[in-house]
């Protein structure tokens, strides 16, 4: 898809901490003195995060988000402007990156249902109930929305279609002649409004649980992607001042986008006054990323004991790893290093997230809690790499008409 007169903005992985609570489970199973928080949060630097013990190393992040943050904060603050970047037509992924329990899914959203308190909804269903209010909006009256969902997981390298039915064909993963990732054979569905989104949304989830032998085991070491994609067409008049959309309504056309074809010569000449402009469309895609728990280790056996049993690291995460750190050194060193996007479907399935055409936030979802402190000191490094990461996104838009009167388009 070309991009006509839309210019690339470079811009920084963005990376944002985000610190549970305590749970009702860590205060009945753990011994007090693993509850202790270890992370804290100078007031004087409200995007630093300092780990207690001799050390007291720091990091710094986008934003950090403290034990009290409430969902709603963290949308306002971290994830609404990506929403008007992704309908000015910029592609927009977040990640969710943490170990097992710290938080993903529920920061996500990715298990909504009508159950879970308005207060404690995550990412995905404000995302949608926002988006949905902003393009129902009298100011984009005059754009045509065509908005489709997909909900794929990759468990063992394997791709799952999680809104297919019955055995649906093999889904793959291609690159374009211009270098652009295309994800074929997955059930895209179209959707007129946020509820239908979240309908969706929680049979892919329910799906991606019946699957599972063990399901916890499942769902910690697999990765959700939870894709929204929208193409909005809209009429540009050739006022004299400059292209502009236009207010009236667009009428449904019939075949698609692109009406019947004119010569665009016949057309082209016309004078701004009449109505005269040209047809775009822009697509953007929205991917939300719910990964596999990071933990290396699993804790297993008596509670308290830290009993851990070697389990080896979700290949997906080593090579989305692997990807971050070579984006992070071609941003330092500022030459072409090989990124290994190849060595896991995960990191060619986000090929354009990390380094490539989008917006994309990465949210780390840590416990503060003794307990898990070697996990997240992982977690921080791993997600302090990420920041060095600099994509190049653009809006992708394209000419779907040539010249064409908007009173002539009406009349179709
Ligand atoms: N910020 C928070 N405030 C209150 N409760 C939270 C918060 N974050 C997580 N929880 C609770 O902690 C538990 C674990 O969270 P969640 O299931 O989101 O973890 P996860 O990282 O997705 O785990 P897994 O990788 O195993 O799927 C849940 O009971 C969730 O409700």
């Amino acid at each position: 898809m070309a991009s006509t007169g839309a210019s690339s903005e470079k811009t920084s992985v963005q990376v944002a901490l985000r610190i549970r609570p305590l749970t009702e489970e860590d205060v009945r199973t753990l011994p007090p003195r693993f509850q202790r928080q270890v992370l804290s949060t100078p007031p004087q630097a409200p995007n630093q995060v300092i780990v207690s013990g001799e050390k007291k190393q720091s990091y710094n992040f986008d934003h950090v988000f403290n034990q009290e943050t409430s969902q709603s904060e963290i949308f306002e603050k971290a994830v609404l402007k990506l929403i008007d970047k992704f309908i000015e037509g910029y592609n927009v992924t977040i990640l969710a990156y943490g170990q097992t329990s710290s938080g993903k899914t529920y920061t996500m959203g990715t298990s909504d249902s009508s159950k879970i308190p308005a207060d404690q909804k995550g990412i995905v269903p404000r995302a949608m109930r926002s988006l949905f209010d902003i393009i129902n909006s009298p100011q984009y009256k005059s754009r045509k929305f065509q908005i489709k969902v997909s909900f794929i997981e990759i468990y063992n390298e394997d791709l799952i279609d999680l809104l297919g039915e019955g055995e649906g064909p093999q889904v793959t993963i291609r690159e374009d002649s211009k270098g652009h990732i295309l994800w074929s054979g997955l059930q895209e569905i179209k959707v007129n409004s946020a509820d239908e989104v979240m309908g969706h949304l929680s049979r892919g989830s329910s799906n991606r649980q019946v699957g599972a032998t063990d399901m916890n085991q499942k769902s910690s070491r697999s990765h959700a992607i939870f894709s929204v994609t929208m193409i909005q067409h809209k009429f540009m008049s050739n006022t004299g001042g400059g292209s502009r959309s236009m207010t009236p309504e667009i009428p449904e056309l019939k075949s698609g986008i692109r009406p019947p074809s004119r010569s665009s010569s016949r057309l082209s000449n016309k004078r701004s006054d009449d109505g005269s402009g040209e047809w775009t469309s822009v697509t953007s895609k929205f991917h939300f990323v719910d990964l596999a728990g990071s933990e290396r280790l699993k804790k297993t056996g008596t509670v308290g004991d830290r009993v851990k049993e070697g389990i080896s690291i979700n290949s997906g995460l080593l090579a989305l790893g692997n990807v971050i750190s070579a984006l992070g050194d071609i941003s330092k060193a500022k030459q072409i290093t090989h990124i290994p996007y190849r060595d896991s479907k995960l990191t060619r399935l986000l090929q354009d997230s990390l380094g490539g055409n989008a917006q994309t936030l990465m949210i780390a979802c840590v416990s503060g809690a003794e307990y898990n402190l070697d996990e997240t000191v992982n977690t921080l490094k791993y997600a302090n790499r990420a920041r060095n990461i600099k994509n190049s996104a653009f809006v992708n838009q394209e000419e779907v008409e040539m010249k064409l009167k908007h009173s002539e388009l009406l009349m179709l």
